[in-house]
């Protein structure tokens, strides 16, 4: 009884800082509000794709340190581009890359995975949308997702794009689906319709649309309600802590990877392609 009233108090501070936070102008890339339960939507709105550039993963990352901050209860990481979670890394970042710049955006990747890999809040996803690649991963941190059937795709195509997948990807994406499941979709680069999703564990529930997707990221969050938040974290965390640590002690060979392979002439070469395939779908479409 005396913890449900303390969470209610919290939930009114939550509210009243979050409407602040909301119409801060560094915080244009996500909109952020908190109901009256203390669950908080995290609604990234990078049009057209919410490819995930420095800024974005940055805002990300620090409007769950603020949840965090206040006690929230959960949140909800969602999108506010019709038909996309997100498109992954932002592959500007990536192309012709300045390399201050590309170890800044290196880090802010690597600051966001652990933030809400180890977050202390309960994490999770709606996903109404292609969640291609660096999107998959974000979705692969949290404790849950919920994805709506239908064109929605979610896959980590890094191959794909050129991209051998770094170790702590395999590792993150072994943990929620199993060694074989993640060695067929990380060679192939499949990208899963929800119902296959959900076979392979990829995602928890399926939804109509996103509305209900929304709803039963709710419902798994209010499944914690009898749960001490303090002895729910520490369980968590301490199930996680070897990923974390792991993360932590590779860190800067992890940055050295990534940076080598972005700069690889023929990691460059590969990308003027791709990023010339896109623009020329749209040229198609609009003929
Ligand atoms: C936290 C991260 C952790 C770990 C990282 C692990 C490694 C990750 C590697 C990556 O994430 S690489 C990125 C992989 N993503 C993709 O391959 C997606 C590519 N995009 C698409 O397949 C499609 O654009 C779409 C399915 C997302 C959307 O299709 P549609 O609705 O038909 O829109 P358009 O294709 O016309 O795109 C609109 C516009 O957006 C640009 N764009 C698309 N994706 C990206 C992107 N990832 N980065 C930057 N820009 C992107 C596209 O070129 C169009 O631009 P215009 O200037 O022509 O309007």
């Amino acid at each position: 009884m005396f913890h449900l009233r303390k969470v209610s108090r919290d939930v009114a501070r939550v509210a009243v800082k979050t409407r602040r936070l909301s119409s801060a102008p560094e915080r244009s890339l996500v909109d952020l509000s908190v109901d009256k339960e203390g669950i908080a939507i995290v609604q990234m709105q990078r049009a057209p794709v919410n490819s995930l550039n420095i800024e974005l993963m940055r805002t990300i990352c620090d409007s769950v340190s603020d949840l965090e901050k206040d006690k929230c209860k959960g949140m909800i990481l969602t999108s506010a581009s019709p038909n996309i979670f997100s498109a992954g890394m932002d592959l500007m970042e990536l192309h012709n890359p300045d390399m201050k710049r590309l170890e800044e955006f290196s880090k802010s990747m690597f600051d966001l995975v652990l933030k809400l890999f180890g977050s202390k809040i309960v994490t999770t996803a709606a996903i109404d949308g292609y969640s291609g690649a660096g999107a998959c991963v974000v979705a692969l941190a949290l404790d849950y997702r919920s994805m709506t059937a239908g064109k929605a795709r979610i896959g980590l195509n890094d191959t794909a794009v050129g991209i051998p997948p770094a170790k702590w990807v395999a590792d993150l994406m072994t943990r929620t689906m199993g060694q074989r499941n993640t060695e067929l979709a990380l060679t192939s680069s499949f990208m899963f319709p929800a119902e296959r999703a959900l076979q392979v564990g990829l995602v928890d529930e399926v939804a109509k649309d996103k509305e209900d997707a929304v709803e039963r990221c709710k419902k798994f969050i209010k499944l914690y309600d009898n749960i001490l938040p303090a002895v729910r974290t520490h369980t968590k965390l301490s199930l996680r802590q070897d990923f974390i640590v792991e993360f932590e002690k590779n860190r800067e060979q992890y940055l050295k990877d990534f940076m080598n392979t972005i700069t690889n002439p023929a990691f460059q070469n590969g990308l003027d392609i791709y990023i010339s395939s896109l623009k020329q779908k749209k040229v198609k479409a609009a003929a």
